[in-house]
C-alpha cells in the first residue's frame, strides 16, 4: 500500500483530467504552477533518492513543461540531468524549455544507457491516444527506477485504464487534487507511492468546478452517534433474509449489522430448525419464522431489509424483493437479490443499495468495461439506487452524480462472505438514519479498515470483531 493511501488528511476531492484542465484555466497562471510543479518533483526525487544521473523524457505539452522545470531544480541541486525531448514543446512548456540550459538527448531507447533514474514527464491529463510507436519503445526500455509527473504516461487520469502501454512507477507526484486514476485499478497500482503537492492554485475553482467524485473516508460522512436517549428501538432495526441452503451467509450479513450498530437484527428464516441454528450461533439476534412476504410485512416497524446473501436468484426471492419495495421498506440487495433480476434492473427501483460484484454488475447492468466510474454512476442513474460496485477498488455511486473510489481495502477481503458482512454493515448504517450514499460509503470504508485491522489470513468471521475498533479510529481521524 503506498503512503498516500494511509494519509488520512489527503483531500477529498477528485479531479478528471478536464476537471484539472479548467482548474488551471480558472487560475490563469500556468507559467508559476508549472514552476511550482516542477519543483515539487524535484523535491519528492531529492528527498527519496540519492543523486543519481537523470533522464528526463518530456512530451510537448505541459507535463513536458513541469519535466523541464524539475530538471532544472535537480540540476541546480548538482545532479547530472539530460532531457530528452519528445517533439517542441508548446504552450508554457515552451518558457520552460527556454530555461533548460543542459543536456538535450534523442527520445530514444539510446538515451536511457547512462540513466540511474527517469522521470516520465512524456503525457499527463492530456494523453488523448494510445502510447504507442517510438514513445512506446522508448518507456519498454527503462530499466531504472521511474518517476511519473503527474500519472505513469499510459495511464489514463479518469478511468486509471492503461491506453496501449504504461510502465510501473516507484513514485508519482500529481498535483492539487488526486485524479480518478490514481485510485482506481490499475492505475492505482502503476502509480507506486503517490505524492499530492501543493502547487498554489486557490481551493476557490472548486466551487466553480463542482467536483462530483470523492476518494472514500470519514470526511465524506458522519457516523451514527448514540446519545442519551438512545435506545435499542431508535437505532434501528434490520430484518436480513435467510435461506436455509446457505443460512451462513446471511448470519455473517447479521453479525456485520450488529456491529455496526444496528440496535436489532432479525434473521428471517424459513424453516424453524434454522431459526434455532441462528439463535445458537448469534444470541443477540431475533429470529423470525413464516411464509415470505407476508411475515415480513407484518410488523410495519421492520423498515429496512437486507436480502440477497445466501438467497438462491429465482422467483421467490424475486418475488420477496418486489413485494418489500412495493410496500416502501428501504433495501440493501446482494448476491441472489441482484441475480434475480438479471437484466431488469428498472424493477429495483426504489431499492435505497444495491452491492454487486462485477459479475452481479455485469448481470444487471452490463459489463463494466474499463471505467468503473462511469459505469457505477450510469448503473446509479438507471436503478435510482445507490451502487456500491465491489472490488479492491470499490466505487460507490449516488443518482444524483455523487461517486466515491475506495482504497483502503487489503486484497485478503478477497474471501468468502466478506461480501455478505459488508451488505450487513450497509444495511445497518441506513437503518441508523444515514442516507444511502454516505451509508454505502461509510460500509465500504469500515470494511476495509476492519480487514486492515484482522490482517492477512483473516476469515470474513473475523471482520465483524474489528468494526468497534473502527468506529473508534473514525472518531480519532475527525
Ligand atoms: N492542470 C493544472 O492545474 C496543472 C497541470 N500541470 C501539468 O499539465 C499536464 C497536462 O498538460 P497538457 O494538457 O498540455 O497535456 P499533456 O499531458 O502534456 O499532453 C498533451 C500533449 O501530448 C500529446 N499526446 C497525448 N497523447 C499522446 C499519445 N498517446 N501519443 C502522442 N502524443 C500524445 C498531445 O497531442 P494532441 O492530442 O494535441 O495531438 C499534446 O501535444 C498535467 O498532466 C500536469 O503535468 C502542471 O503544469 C501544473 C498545473
Ligand atoms: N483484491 C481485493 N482487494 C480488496 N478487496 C477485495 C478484493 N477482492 C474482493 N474484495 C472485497 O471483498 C468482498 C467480497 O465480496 P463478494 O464478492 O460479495 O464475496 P461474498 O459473496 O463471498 O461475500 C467485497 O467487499 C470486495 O470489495
Ligand atoms: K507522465
Amino acid at each position: 500500500m503506498s503512503a498516500m493511501t494511509r494519509r488520512a488528511a489527503t483531500p477529498s476531492e477528485l479531479l478528471s483530467p478536464t476537471e484539472m484542465a479548467e482548474a488551471d484555466r480558472l487560475a490563469g497562471n500556468g507559467p508559476a504552477l508549472m514552476e511550482a510543479a516542477g519543483a515539487a518533483v524535484a523535491r519528492a526525487i531529492r528527498s527519496r533518492f540519492r543523486p543519481l544521473p537523470v533522464l528526463v523524457l518530456a512530451g510537448p505539452g505541459h507535463n513536458g513543461g513541469d519535466g523541464y522545470v524539475a530538471a532544472r531544480h535537480l540540476e541546480r541541486a548538482g545532479w547530472d540531468v539530460a532531457v530528452a525531448p519528445l517533439a517542441p514543446p508548446n504552450g508554457d512548456a515552451a518558457g520552460a524549455a527556454a530555461h533548460w540550459r543542459g543536456p538535450i538527448r534523442p527520445f530514444a531507447p539510446a538515451s536511457l544507457a547512462r540513466a540511474g533514474l527517469v522521470v516520465d514527464a512524456v503525457f499527463g491529463a492530456g494523453l488523448s491516444r494510445p502510447v504507442d510507436g517510438q514513445v512506446a519503445e522508448t518507456l519498454c526500455a527503462i530499466r531504472t527506477p521511474i518517476v511519473a509527473v503527474d500519472v505513469p504516461s499510459g495511464v489514463d487520469g479518469a478511468t486509471g485504464a492503461v491506453r496501449g502501454l504504461a510502465r510501473q512507477a516507484a513514485l508519482t507526484v500529481t498535483f492539487f487534487r488526486l485524479k480518478p486514476g490514481h485510485l482506481l485499478l490499475p492505475g492505482r497500482d502503476l502509480c507506486g507511492e503517490t505524492v499530492l503537492a501543493e502547487i498554489g492554485l486557490p481551493e476557490a475553482v472548486l466551487d466553480r468546478i463542482g467536483p462530483r467524485s470523492f476518494r472514500n473516508g470519514p470526511g465524506l460522512w458522519r457516523l451514527p452517534q448514540p446519545d442519551t436517549a438512545t435506545h435499542k428501538h431508535s437505532r434501528g432495526h434490520v430484518t436480513m433474509l435467510s435461506s436455509d441452503a446457505l443460512s451462513g451467509a446471511a448470519l455473517l450479513a447479521a453479525r456485520g449489522a450488529r456491529r455496526a450498530g444496528a440496535g436489532l437484527v432479525t434473521l428471517a428464516c424459513e424453516s424453524e430448525n434454522a431459526a434455532r441454528a441462528h439463535r445458537m450461533a448469534e444470541p443477540g439476534a431475533l429470529t423470525l419464522t413464516g411464509d415470505w412476504p407476508e411475515a415480513l410485512l407484518e410488523d410495519g416497524r421492520r423498515e429496512v431489509f437486507c436480502a440477497g446473501p445466501g438467497l438462491p436468484p429465482d422467483a421467490t426471492t424475486r418475488g420477496t424483493v418486489a413485494a418489500l419495495l412495493a410496500a416502501g421498506k428501504r433495501l440493501v440487495l446482494d448476491a441472489g437479490a441482484l441475480t434475480a433480476f438479471a437484466g431488469h434492473p428498472d424493477r429495483l427501483h426504489g431499492a435505497a443499495i444495491l452491492t454487486p460484484h462485477m459479475a452481479e454488475f455485469a448481470r444487471l447492468f452490463g459489463e463494466v468495461g474499463k471505467d468503473r466510474l462511469e459505469a457505477a454512476r450510469r448503473a446509479a442513474a438507471q436503478s435510482g439506487a445507490v451502487i456500491l460496485l465491489k472490488g479492491s477498488d470499490t466505487v460507490i455511486a449516488a443518482p444524483d452524480g455523487r461517486a466515491a473510489i475506495n482504497d483502503n481495502a487489503p486484497a485478503w477481503l478477497a474471501t468468502g462472505g466478506t461480501g455478505d458482512v459488508l451488505a450487513g454493515i450497509a444495511a445497518a448504517l441506513l437503518a441508523q438514519g444515514m442516507p444511502p450514499f454516505e451509508a454505502a460509503c461509510a460500509a465500504a470504508w469500515l470494511q476495509g479498515e476492519a480487514a486492515q485491522r484482522a490482517g492477512p489470513g483473516m476469515i470474513a468471521e473475523d471482520l465483524p470483531p474489528q468494526i468497534h475498533a473502527t468506529f473508534l479510529h473514525v472518531a480519532a481521524l475527525i
